[in-house]
């Protein structure tokens, strides 16, 4: 396994000119600048394009892909340059809706941000009929019981609630192939760390892990969790890793 390796910028605003922004991603990432060239499933490019989206923004171009070829991925973007859409619309893709159980599993730092890539999914996802269900604190646990035991293919939720849900069995883990940690580093930041590696320590040991950082930095902190997370996972790590890092320029 080599680890990833370059680093890009960008000055990235949804609307602002690509011209204007200067990336630098790992070698051999090329930008796919529509969606129709994504190989997308053909109800789920009729959800994209119904959602109102033309053409993939900047981290989209260049993430979707290597996502959706299985490779772990590290994107690092800015707030607002559509990386939970790029979330959303991977997991619609990768999910098989003709399986009932839950097959990726987001972690988001905050219940918004959970409940938020939730409803983009559903709503990207509505013509391939996809199930999502947000996971998160605060809300009602006989709930989440309930549209847990009735079958999802994805949920999103905050590492607690989630953690939860899988010491009960209530959210079997055993058919998840992708795992997104949101905001990784602000889920670091608000001290989530023994959650995620709880909730890590159940899922099975073929996944494919996503972890997106919403601040430029590239953390110590981050970093030694990260490399944890590689020593627990190193022996089904398939793919290489990739660091897509967008900041300003
Ligand atoms: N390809 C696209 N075309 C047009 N609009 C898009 C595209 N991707 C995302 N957007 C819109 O841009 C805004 C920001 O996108 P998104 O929420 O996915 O980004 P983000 O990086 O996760 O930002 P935030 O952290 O603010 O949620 C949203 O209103 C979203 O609908």
């Amino acid at each position: 396994m080599a680890a990833a390796a370059t680093t890009s910028r960008v000055a990235r605003r949804m609307g602002a000119d690509d011209d204007k922004l200067v990336f630098e991603t790992t070698e051999g990432i090329e930008p796919i600048l529509s969606f129709d060239q994504m190989g997308l499933k053909d109800d789920l490019l009729r959800g994209i394009y119904n959602y109102g989206f033309e053409k993939p923004s900047a981290i989209q171009q260049r993430a979707v892909m290597p996502i959706i070829n299985g490779r772990d991925v590290i994107a690092q973007a800015q707030s607002g340059t559509g990386k939970t859409s790029m979330i959303a619309l991977t997991v619609c893709q990768v999910v098989d809706t003709a399986s009932r159980e839950v097959q990726a599993l987001i972690l988001s730092p905050t219940r918004e941000l959970a409940s938020q890539t939730e409803k983009v999914i559903r709503t990207i996802g509505d013509f391939m009929n996809i199930q999502a269900h947000a996971c998160i604190g605060g809300k009602s646990v006989g709930e989440d019981i309930r549209k847990l035991e009735n079958g999802v293919h994805v949920v999103s939720g905050t590492p607690g609630r989630v953690c939860d849900m899988i010491k009960r069995r209530t959210l079997r883990t055993r058919a998840i192939k992708l795992l997104i940690l949101d905001e990784s580093d602000e889920m670091l930041s608000r001290g989530f760390k023994d959650q995620i590696y709880d909730v890590y320590r159940h899922l099975p040991p073929e996944l494919q892990v996503l972890p997106s950082l919403s601040h430029l930095a590239f953390s110590l902190n981050f970093a030694l969790f990260f490399a944890g997370t590689i020593l627990l996972h190193c022996f089904s790590l398939s793919s290489l890793f990739m660091l897509l890092k967008l900041g300003l320029n």
